[in-house]
């Protein structure tokens, strides 16, 4: 294979080489894919967009070790578009060794391609040919493969019925063919009065040359038999030389006044016979017509058996052209899902309930597998079916992540974190009070460590969402809470009758904590300044003129005692989360003061009742109803 390198220039500094001819040989391949529509017909062809074209490497050879690598990315950027992806391809490669004229030929292929609707496409007499890279010389100038940046979408006639009839008659003979187009290009010829120029010369020329004859080396005479059973179209074109200042001028630049008119004429014959809309072939592969999409995949499949120092064995290109033929038809049917999915609950569509998410899934899951399935492939049933689940695990996977894009579109999901990491630090307080109650010192600083820890992340991930700086380290914090709240969301503890996963009773409680609080602080307070520590229980308003109120508080409080001792619930069992907060203030009192003092000491605290409207709007089954509380004697 060979070659084109460099953007739209030329080089004439060179001489042209010695007389070569077109035929296939083992260098230099070079394709453009062809295609149109009509309302884009107009804009292609003008002049501007062929200046703005340009040759581009989608293989790049390495000559040091003999390999070549497909730049996938230059390739998708040219048939990925999203005006030609899904249109059938037509695939014109030029192919011969070094110095033999391919670029050159390919130059006035785009003028064609540019100005086909007007009859001098052949372009000004005195304009120098640009396009593809091409210069006189000896040396090789393309290497690797280069395709046009533009892609050329045309529209085919339908073709008359005779044409249509033929056509479904020699399918089953397409179908067994291979390959289909096969032009044989000889230049520089000679012999007109033996062979004329052009197509009959060729056709006369090549039968003459393709005959069997006894005498001949066996594999001469195989190539001989078996090339009409690879190509479904075989053809030859004789081109007259093209002067002597196209091949030995150094300073040609390819405008036409430079060129023999025998060669214009012939060339001005030549290139509609391979590029007129209604001689365009729709490249096919195993019986079906090949898409834009579908030639990245036979890229991929093709480049990857080329990658060894030997020519591929001719099982092993099969095998490819099933692989590729395999994951083109995946390709299509995940096109497919994508499209349709983003229909359902693309990005601008509104969260939606993951049970109606699911069931669209399986409908577009079903849709793309069946037309997988409907696409003609080769390789077997067996053969199919691997890609057919590999296909399937794909549009899973595709699923997950439009199910995180439908979960990122859920302010509560959002919230996860913050209340996961907000529980934690919950918590570990508590934890930390009752164990240093408890005198466990240890534990107690631990439970402190990580409700810093958590305190550090929840600040953390505040400022990554603000800011959007540090994503990675804001998606670990999102990952860590994850799965915390997976962990703990999964056994389910049972509260009242209910089952309820750990982490909803977790902020079930952190809301009625909050709302404890505030109540709390905004209410009566009792010290007990006799103690060598105050104690300060509250008690809610509604319960300020119970008897309890006038016990003596003589509780036995000490370090040893545990906590929840000094916790009581007062309410009847239907309201049984009402939680009366215990506050111990442990500051050691200066001077002996009476048994207790009932005083009302905290002011209104309106931040602690906004606190309270979020708890009751959060979570309202988990608040108080004091006016229904029976408590308890
Ligand atoms: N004799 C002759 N020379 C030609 C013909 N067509 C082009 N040339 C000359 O051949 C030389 C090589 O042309 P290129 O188009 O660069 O050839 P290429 O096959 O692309 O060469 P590489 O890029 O090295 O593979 C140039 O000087 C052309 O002017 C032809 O039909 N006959």
């Amino acid at each position: 294979m060979a070659e084109k390198s460099g953007l739209k220039h030329r080089n004439h500094s060179q001489q042209n080489s010695e007389n070569s001819t077109f035929d296939e040989g083992e260098h230099g391949v070079e394709d453009v894919p062809h295609k149109k529509s009509p309302e884009e017909e107009k804009a292609l062809l003008s002049e501007e967009d062929a200046l703005s074209a340009r040759p581009v490497q989608i293989v790049v050879a390495h000559e040091d070790d003999h390999a070549f690598e497909l730049d996938e990315a230059a390739l998708e950027r040219i048939l990925l578009q999203e005006h030609v992806r899904d249109l059938n391809v037509v695939v014109v490669s030029v192919a011969g060794a070094f110095r033999k004229g391919k670029s050159f030929l390919l130059d006035f292929m785009l003028r064609f391609m540019y100005n086909q609707t007007s009859c001098s496409w052949l372009g000004g007499h005195e304009e120098p040919l640009t396009g593809f890279t091409w210069r006189g010389g000896c040396e090789r100038e393309t290497t690797g493969i280069l395709a046009w940046s533009d892609v050329f979408v045309v529209d085919k006639p339908d073709g008359s019925r005779l044409f249509t009839e033929y056509g479904r008659l020699a399918l089953e003979e397409i179908y067994e063919k291979p390959f289909q187009t096969l032009m044989f290009l000889i230049r520089d010829w000679s012999y007109p009065y033996e062979h004329p120029y052009g197509l009959d010369g060729g056709k006369s020329f090549l039968e003459k040359r393709l005959q069997v004859k006894q005498n001949q080396h066996e594999e001469l005479q195989n190539v001989r038999k078996h090339i009409h059973s690879c190509f479904s179209n075989i053809g030859c074109f004789l081109l007259p030389h093209p002067g002597l200042k196209v091949a030995t001028n150094p300073n040609f630049d390819g405008r036409l006044t430079d060129i023999d008119d025998d060669f214009k004429t012939e060339l001005v014959k030549l290139v509609p016979i391979l590029l007129s809309p209604k001689n365009l072939v729709e490249k096919e592969i195993g019986g079906s017509k090949v898409t834009c999409r579908d030639l990245v995949q036979y890229f991929k499949a093709y480049m990857k058996i080329y990658q060894g120092e030997e020519l591929p064995h001719p099982k092993s290109m099969l095998q490819a052209t099933a692989e590729a033929n395999n994951l083109a038809a995946v390709a299509g049917a995940k096109d497919i899902y994508n499209k349709g999915m983003e229909q359902v609950c693309g990005g601008d569509k509104p969260y939606m309930a993951p049970d109606q998410l699911e069931c669209g899934h399986a409908n577009l899951r079903q849709v793309a597998v069946k037309h997988f399935r409907s696409v003609k492939k080769m390789g077997g049933e067996d053969f199919c079916r691997c890609y057919q689940e590999q296909l399937e695990a794909e549009l899973d996977e595709a699923f997950t992540n439009f199910i995180k894009h439908n979960d990122g579109k859920n302010i509560f999901y959002a919230a996860r974190t913050p209340a996961t990491l907000f529980a934690v630090m919950f918590a570990m307080y508590v934890a930390s009070l009752v164990t240093g109650f408890l005198g466990i010192n240890t534990v107690a600083m631990v439970c402190n460590l990580i409700m810093g820890v958590a305190l550090a992340a929840l600040c953390l991930w505040a400022y990554v969402k603000y800011s959007g700086e540090f994503r990675e380290v804001g998606s670990v914090i999102d990952q860590v809470a994850e799965t915390l709240w997976e962990q703990v969301g999964d056994p389910g503890v049972e509260v009242r009758g209910e089952e309820m996963p750990a982490a909803r009773l977790l902020i079930r409680l952190l809301c009625m904590f909050c709302f404890s609080f505030a109540w709390a602080l905004s209410l009566t307070s009792i010290s007990t300044p006799h103690l060598p520590f105050n104690v300060y229980i509250f008690f809610p308003a509604p319960f300020r003129s119970f008897p309890f109120y006038s016990l003596p508080f003589y509780f036995p409080v000490s370090p040893h005692v545990p906590l929840p001792a000094y916790s009581f619930s007062v309410c009847s069992q239907t309201l049984s989360p009402v939680l009366f907060l215990t506050y111990l203030d442990v500051t050691e009192c200066d001077s002996p003061k009476p048994l207790f003092s009932l005083k009302p000491e905290f002011p209104y605290q309106p931040k602690m009742w906004f606190l309270i409207c979020i708890s009751l709007w959060l979570n309202p089954d988990s608040l108080p109803f004091p006016q229904k509380c029976a408590p308890a004697t």
